[in-house]
């Protein structure tokens, strides 16, 4: 039996499994369609190049898989749900580390809240911060926040040779750090793609720092966590790199290329999901709406900065 498994094989499951198996511990990854994985021992469709180390196994058998204390929840945050829901049974009392950046469209909830209302049994936590899959698959180094109630075994379980674990309790500081940045890198991007500049690139991340920090402690966040690694960190790393996914989307959205449907582009159903629920709450999420109304093409991008600029003149 594993100490550690990682359940969902797209890119950023499968670097944290290589890189926690890297140091010889004992790693389970569990994947839908294990076959070619485990056969060519690397991760071909999703992050191809990177061999799996021997301690490294590949599993398409769930049952096998969640026999570990150790559970890290590698899924698309919108597909958390539904695939808790309907594999309820397995999860007893293991840990449940969610590596998912997001807030579900449908209910608002984060990843920490969705994991204890359908596994009340197991222990959630997060995993979260600046690191692109490929870096970590690389052996470079990366530096995450793991938050959970009692945080310290797992730094220790989950520290490897190139990930620097810090810990936090704020769960839902971290948890909502890596899912609002997401929403500010696609704005950015956006502005890049359309040629506005580096100036207004830096003004809606630091603008958007504020609407990021505004909604989290709405939700009870620390502030200080947002300017951690998972909200300062990763809002740096990808409102400013084209191997962000979510980046990458707006710098299309902004030149008017063709969108890749087949990636994870986290930030755009988390600006629904923001977008309401600040409504609701009455809180001010300028940059989040008009990401929104751009990749619905509900404005044009000449509309958005007018809209932008154009907003009462207020106080920083
Ligand atoms: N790629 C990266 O550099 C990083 C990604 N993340 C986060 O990790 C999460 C996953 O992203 P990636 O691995 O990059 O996405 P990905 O697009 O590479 O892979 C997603 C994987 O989820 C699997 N999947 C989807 N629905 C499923 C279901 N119902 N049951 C089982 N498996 C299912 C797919 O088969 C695919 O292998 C996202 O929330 C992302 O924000 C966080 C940090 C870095
Ligand atoms: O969250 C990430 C790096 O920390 C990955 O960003 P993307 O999902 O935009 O590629």
């Amino acid at each position: 039996m594993s100490a550690i498994s990682v359940l969902g094989a797209g890119a950023f499951g499968t670097a944290l499994a290589i890189s926690l198996a890297r140091d010889g511990r004992a790693v389970t990854l569990w994947a839908r369609d294990p076959a070619d994985m485990a056969l060519t021992r690397q991760n071909a469709r999703r992050l191809p190049g990177f061999r799996f180390p021997e301690s490294l196994a590949v599993t398409g058998d769930l049952s096998e898989a969640v026999k570990a204390p150790i559970i890290l929840l590698a899924l698309p945050l919108q597909k958390m749900a539904p695939f808790l829901e309907e594999n309820r049974a397995h999860f007893t009392n293991q840990t449940l580390v969610a590596c998912s950046k997001g807030v579900e469209i449908s209910s608002g909830r984060g990843p920490a809240e969705i994991i204890a209302e359908i596994c009340p049994d197991a222990t959630p936590a997060v995993l979260s911060g600046p690191s692109f899959a490929v870096d970590i698959a690389a052996g470079l180094p990366t530096a995450l926040t793991i938050a959970a109630r009692n945080p310290e075994p797992l730094q220790r379980a989950l520290t490897s040779a190139n990930i620097r674990l810090y810990r936090s309790t704020d769960m839902t500081g971290v948890e909502l750090g890596g899912a609002l940045k997401n929403i500010v890198a696609i704005a950015c991007g956006i502005a890049m793609g359309a040629g506005l500049g580096e100036s207004a690139r830096a003004a809606l991340m630091t603008r958007g720092y504020a609407e990021m920090n505004r909604f989290a402690r709405a939700r009870g966040a620390d502030p200080e966590t947002l300017a951690g690694l998972s909200g300062f960190g990763d809002l740096a790393l990808t409102c400013t790199s084209e191997k962000s996914r979510n980046y990458a989307f707006g710098l299309a959205l902004g030149r008017g290329d063709r969108i890749n449907d087949d990636v994870t582009i986290e930030g755009r159903e988390t600006a629904k999901a923001v977008s309401k629920a600040a409504k609701t709450a009455g809180i001010d999420m300028p940059v989040a709406e008009i990401v929104v109304a751009i990749a619905e093409g509900k404005v044009t991008i000449t509309q958005a900065v007018e809209i932008l600029l154009s907003r009462p003149l207020k106080e920083e």
